[in-house]
C-alpha cells in the first residue's frame, strides 16, 4: 500500500505536485494518469525517495522510503529505464544491486527468468533494445519480491508483444496480492490493464475511480440507432425532444440517444410503430472519459473538437 498525506512538492513557488492525499490500495492495478507536466514523475520520484517532499509525506506500507531498512524488497520501481550503466552486462547489474539490498544472489537468476532475458543475460545493457532495456528495469524492480512495485510509462516504445506481455505482468502482480501503481498516457492500454485509477491535473487530484465508474460516468454514453427509413426517426427525435431527452443525427437514418437505454429505446419505437434496423449501446472509451474530465487541466493543448461517440 502506498499512502500520500497531504503530499506536495514546489519548483521556484510553483507547485509541480499540489497538496496530493490518497491511498493507493493492494490487490489491484491502479493507473496514474494526467496530461503532459501534470506531476505524475514527480509524486512517484517522492514516493521512491529521490525527489523530497517541500510538505507532505509519501509512505510505502505504512513508512517513508528513507526509513525502509531494505527498500528494495519493499517496493520496486521502472522509473528510467536507462538508468543502467551501459557497460555492464544485465546479470552483472542484477547481481550489484542484490549485494547492496541484502538480497540472496540466486534471485537474480529468477528475475531474469521471469522477464525473459535469460539467453542475453551476459551481453552489455549498452547493446539492448529500448524492449531489453525496460525487461532489465522490470527485473530489478522486482529483484527484491517486493509487495509494491511502480512503473512510469511502461509500455512507451515497446512493440505489440511487449506491451501484452507488460499487460500480464502487471495483473499477475496485483493477482498476487500486490500493490501496482502505473503512469501511462495510452488510455486503451490503461483500460485493459487498470482496476483503479487516480487522474491529476496540474498537480492536483481531479479524481480517483474505477475504470468502470468513469467510463459509466461519461456523457457519450449512448444508445446508437439506425432506422428503416428517415421519417421515421423524425417521430422519433419528436418524441424524444418533448422528453427532452438529448439526441443527436449521425447521418441521415442514424441516431445517438443519451440518457436512455436500449430497452426504453426499443419500447418507445415500437409504440410509435417505426421499423428499426439497429439499436444498441455504445459506450465511450476510457480514452473519451478521460479527455472530457481532464479538458480543463490540459496545459500544453491544441484546440480540439469535441469527441463524440463512436470517433
Ligand atoms: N527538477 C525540476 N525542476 C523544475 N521543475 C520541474 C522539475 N521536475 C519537474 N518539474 C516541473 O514539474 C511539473 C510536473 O512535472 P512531471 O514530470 O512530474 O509531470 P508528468 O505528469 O510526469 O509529465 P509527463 O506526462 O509529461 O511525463 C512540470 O511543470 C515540470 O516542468
Amino acid at each position: 500500500m502506498i499512502t500520500l498525506q497531504g503530499l506536495t512538492k514546489k519548483y521556484g513557488g510553483q507547485a509541480a505536485v499540489d497538496n496530493l492525499s490518497l491511498t493507493i490500495a493492494a490487490g489491484r492495478v491502479t493507473g496514474f494518469l494526467g496530461p503532459n507536466g501534470a506531476g505524475k514523475s514527480t509524486t512517484m520520484r517522492m514516493i521512491m525517495g529521490l525527489d523530497h517532499p517541500t510538505s507532505g509525506q509519501a509512505l510505502v506500507g505504512g513508512r517513508a522510503y528513507a526509513d525502509l531498512a531494505y527498500p528494495l524488497r519493499e517496493i520496486g520501481a521502472l522509473l528510467d529505464a536507462k538508468a543502467v550503466h551501459p557497460g555492464r552486462s544485465a546479470r552483472a547489474h542484477l547481481r550489484a544491486l542484490a549485494r547492496t539490498n541484502g538480497i540472496p544472489v540466486g534471485r537474480v537468476d529468477e528475475v531474469l527468468e521471469t522477464v525473459g532475458l535469460t539467453s542475453v543475460a551476459n551481453r552489455r545493457a549498452g547493446s539492448y533494445s529500448l524492449g531489453m532495456g525496460q525487461r532489465l528495469g522490470i527485473a530489478g524492480a522486482l529483484l527484491g519480491n517486493p509487495g509494491v512495485v511502480m512503473f512510469d510509462e511502461p509500455v512507451n516504445g515497446l512493440d505489440p508483444d511487449g506491451v501484452r506481455w507488460i499487460r500480464g505482468l502487471m495483473r499477475g502482480l496485483a493477482a498476487e496480492g500486490r500493490t501496482v501503481f502505473v503512469s501511462s498516457h495510452l488510455m486503451s492500454e490503461m483500460q485493459l490493464t487498470a482496476d483503479h485509477l487516480v487522474i491529476i491535473g496540474k498537480g492536483r487530484l481531479i479524481t480517483e475511480t474505477s475504470v468502470k465508474e468513469l467510463i459509466d460516468s461519461s456523457s457519450l454514453n449512448a444508445v446508437r440507432v439506425r432506422g428503416a427509413e428517415q421519417e421515421g426517426l423524425k417521430m422519433l427525435v419528436a418524441r424524444l425532444h418533448e422528453s427532452s431527452v438529448a439526441v443527436r443525427w449521425e447521418s441521415h437514418n442514424e441516431l445517438y440517444i443519451t440518457g436512455l437505454t436500449v430497452d426504453r429505446v426499443s419500447d418507445l419505437a415500437f409504440e410509435l410503430g417505426i421499423r428499426l434496423h439497429e439499436v444498441r449501446s455504445v459506450e465511450a472509451s476510457l480514452e473519451q472519459a478521460y479527455m472530457e474530465l481532464t479538458a480543463d487541466s490540459v496545459e500544453f493543448g491544441a484546440a480540439a473538437g469535441r469527441p463524440h461517440p463512436g470517433a
